[in-house]
């Protein structure tokens, strides 16, 4: 099986990336994978300069073709934090139950028609032989009261997703490739793939 590259050491992630990348015939491999002991610094201030960030180091450091995902919730309510942070929004030990725990409180007093959010995903692409470049996608949806469903990671237990009527943590991870912020940017690199690896 030909291979891919994730600068990620986020295993949701890498899940996500796996269900979307395995039916177009890639193993994927992730920083556990290839260089366990590489710590990139997050100091952009958008997802665009972190996802780029991440992916030119590794690509640097494998002397390969690289992909590296910057992701993040904007909740409108709060002026769309937490954004570039949300992996860290409760606190560098990235707990994905802080997290959620941290923004239900922050919305306590939100009603219902004011809790719409979007996903977002840049997926930045980095080789030693090419101009490095981004895609995004987003997802649309909202922040419920209760967290709902077992699968997906971070935020998916309180991410609504209304053309599905479920949680994004109720999707399979097929299902939620099918229309995820993740997916979406995929998509977008698809044509882009094929001549690239
Ligand atoms: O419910 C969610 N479903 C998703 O599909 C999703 N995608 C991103 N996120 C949130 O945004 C952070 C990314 O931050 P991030 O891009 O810096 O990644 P990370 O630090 O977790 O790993 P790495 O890839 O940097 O190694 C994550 O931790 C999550 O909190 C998601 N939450
Ligand atoms: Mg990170």
């Amino acid at each position: 099986m030909k291979k891919i590259i994730i600068a990620t050491k986020n295993k949701g992630k890498a899940k996500d990336f796996e269900a979307l990348f395995n039916p177009l015939g890639y193993e994927v491999l992730t920083l556990h994978d290839v260089a366990e002991d590489m710590d990139v610094e997050e100091t952009g201030t958008t997802f665009e300069e972190n996802a780029l960030l991440k992916a030119t180091a590794l690509a640097e450091h494998l002397q390969s073709i690289v992909i590296a995902d910057d992701s993040g919730l904007e909740v409108d309510a709060l002026d769309g934090r937490p954004g570039i942070y949300s992996a860290r929004y409760a606190g560098e030990e990235k707990s994905d139950e802080a997290n959620i725990t941290k923004l239900l409180e922050e919305l306590r007093d939100t009603k219902e028609s004011e809790r719409t959010a979007r996903f977002v995903c840049v997926i930045a692409v980095a080789s030693p032989t090419m101009e490095p470049f981004t895609v995004r996608g987003t997802c649309e949806g909202a922040i419920a009261q209760e967290r709902k469903g077992n699968n997906g990671f971070g935020y998916d237990p309180v991410f609504f997703v209304p053309s599905e009527n479920k949680m994004m943590a109720e999707l399979s991870a097929e299902e939620k490739g099918a229309i995820s912020h993740r997916g979406n940017a995929i998509k977008q690199l698809q044509s882009k793939l094929t001549a690239l690896l």
